[in-house]
């Protein structure tokens, strides 16, 4: 069945997901206060670098089902579906989320209800959220009790986002439990081809909803930062965390998954992810919960300082070495370069007063807009000219390819540090290089 659908928010969750549901067949306005992006999603553009999603813009676009606009007031027509699905940012200086997005999305939206709607939020929120916008989206709408805010957590990894949202492991739905009403019925014609297709589909309060989210990103960053606290004790007794994580992932109760050691995570998600929740978990009086989570943070963020403290090594003094960084977006597959932890570590190295070559295969352009002073190059064999040593800090398969004898002639001398343990140390050392990776002798 055809459904109207209006997406608030077109970035990486919102485009993806506004894009997705008119593949499922549905008539989807995408909803944004930037001209510049609704520029170039109506022109069949990505703004972002995300595989396979520009194919499935532009053929539901040439089909019809997809449109763009900035008007609220034509999207409260076109649909009584909403997604929500703008950004949830760190607030400056603290833990917790900054819900300015979400909240100024409900305050335009909800007066422009004039009948029946459900309103499905996607960002991810602190606890509590869902119920707080129902009751002021009530409060707006002329049409009052008759609009329902329901929450519909989005689990999509950047990289694999239109593969994650049109096949994805399960779909979880918070209702309002005090006002029985539609939502659920909703979602299911929405979803209707995933349902059919057996996927799990869980349907809570909209408390466990929001939580379910905050903890899957936190079990995630904690299984993350487990391996690369084993790391350390590896990198300590002269063990290998790798083969380590192969032999422990073998047990199916722990799971290879989200077990590779290095730089750590980063991004527009789990790093402040983890830090709402601990944030909320405090407001709620529940803080001694997930002070875990403050050592999760932590060890990731020694990761970094580990990664500098071992270029400096390699150079003597970081004092006018060259230092080539291979990578900057926070995982391949991506040009985010939110929290990026192969920038933060290029940004760490130059203030110490190396000059600093940074080359990526997709996000320069970002990557030069957040850190304008680093130096870049065109390629991997330009960023590596005169380098005293070589940086891999993202694993795009590009560098995996990589061979010894490629930077041989162009780099001053042969030093590779692996931040992402994803080459192959005899291949490198056979060749004449010293290999240093983080948790691998
Ligand atoms: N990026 C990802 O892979 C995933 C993100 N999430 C969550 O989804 C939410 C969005 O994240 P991203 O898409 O990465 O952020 P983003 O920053 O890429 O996109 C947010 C979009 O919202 C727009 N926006 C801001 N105010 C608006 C308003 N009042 N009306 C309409 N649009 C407005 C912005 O212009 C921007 O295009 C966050 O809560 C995030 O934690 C959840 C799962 C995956
Ligand atoms: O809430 C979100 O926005 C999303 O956050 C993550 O997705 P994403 O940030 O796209 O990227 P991941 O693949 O989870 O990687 C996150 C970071 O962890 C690092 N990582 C990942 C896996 C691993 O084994 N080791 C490791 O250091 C990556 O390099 C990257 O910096 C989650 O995986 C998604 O399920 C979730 O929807």
């Amino acid at each position: 069945m055809t459904t109207r659908i209006a997406v608030f928010g077109t970035g990486y969750l919102g485009a993806t997901h506004a894009a997705c549901m008119a593949e499922l067949g549905h008539e989807v306005l995408g909803v944004d206060v930037d001209a510049a992006k609704l520029a170039k999603l109506e022109a069949g553009e990505v703004p972002f670098y995300e595989p396979g999603l520009e194919e499935v813009l532009r053929r539901n676009i040439a089909a019809g089902r997809l449109r763009f606009t900035s008007s609220y007031e034509e999207a409260a027509e076109f649909a009584d579906i909403h997604f929500l699905g703008v950004g949830t940012p760190q607030k400056k200086g603290e833990f917790a989320a900054d819900l300015k997005f979400v909240d100024a999305v409900i305050e335009t939206l909800a007066p422009l209800l004039t009948g029946p709607a459900v309103i499905f939020g996607k960002s991810t929120v602190p606890v509590g959220t869902a119920e707080r916008l129902g009751v002021r989206a009530r409060e707006l709408s002329p049409a009052g009790d008759a609009v329902e805010v329901a929450w519909n957590p989005e689990f999509l990894r950047e990289g694999f986002a239109v593969q994650d949202t049109l096949h994805p492991d399960r779909l979880v739905l918070g209702v309002d439990r005090d006002r029985p009403g539609q939502a659920e019925s909703v979602a299911r014609e929405v979803y209707a081809q995933l349902l059919d297709e057996g996927i799990p589909f869980l349907v809570s309060d909209l408390a466990t909803a929001e939580l379910v989210k905050a903890s899957a990103n936190a079990f995630l960053a904690t299984k993350i930062s487990f391996i690369n606290a084993i790391a350390e004790v590896c990198e300590a007794s002269g063990a290998d965390v790798t083969v380590l994580a192969d032999a422990i992932g073998h047990d199916a109760r722990i799971g290879r998954r989200f077990l590779n050691a290095g730089l750590g995570f980063g991004g527009g998600c789990l790093p402040k992810d983890i830090r709402a929740f601990m944030a909320r978990a405090g407001e709620l009086g529940a803080d001694q919960a997930l002070t875990f989570l403050r050592e999760v943070d932590n060890i990731n963020m020694r990761r970094r300082t580990r990664m500098v403290e071992l270029a400096r090594e390699a150079c003597g003094s970081l004092l006018g070495a060259r230092v080539a960084v291979l990578g900057a977006a926070f995982k391949p597959d991506s040009d985010d370069v939110r929290d990026s932890p192969a920038l933060n570590v290029a940004g760490q190295i130059q203030l110490q007063g190396a000059a600093v070559n940074v080359y990526d295969p997709k996000a320069m352009e970002n990557s030069r807009a957040l850190f304008p002073t680093l130096g870049y190059s065109d390629t991997a064999l330009d960023a590596c000219e005169g380098a005293d040593v070589v940086l891999v800090l993202t694993e795009w398969p590009e560098f995996q390819k990589l061979q010894p004898a490629d930077l041989d002639a162009v780099v001053r001398k042969k030093v590779l540090i692996d931040g992402r343990n994803c080459l192959d140390p005899q291949q490198w050392r056979d060749a004449g290089w010293t290999y240093r990776g983080l948790g691998r002798p």
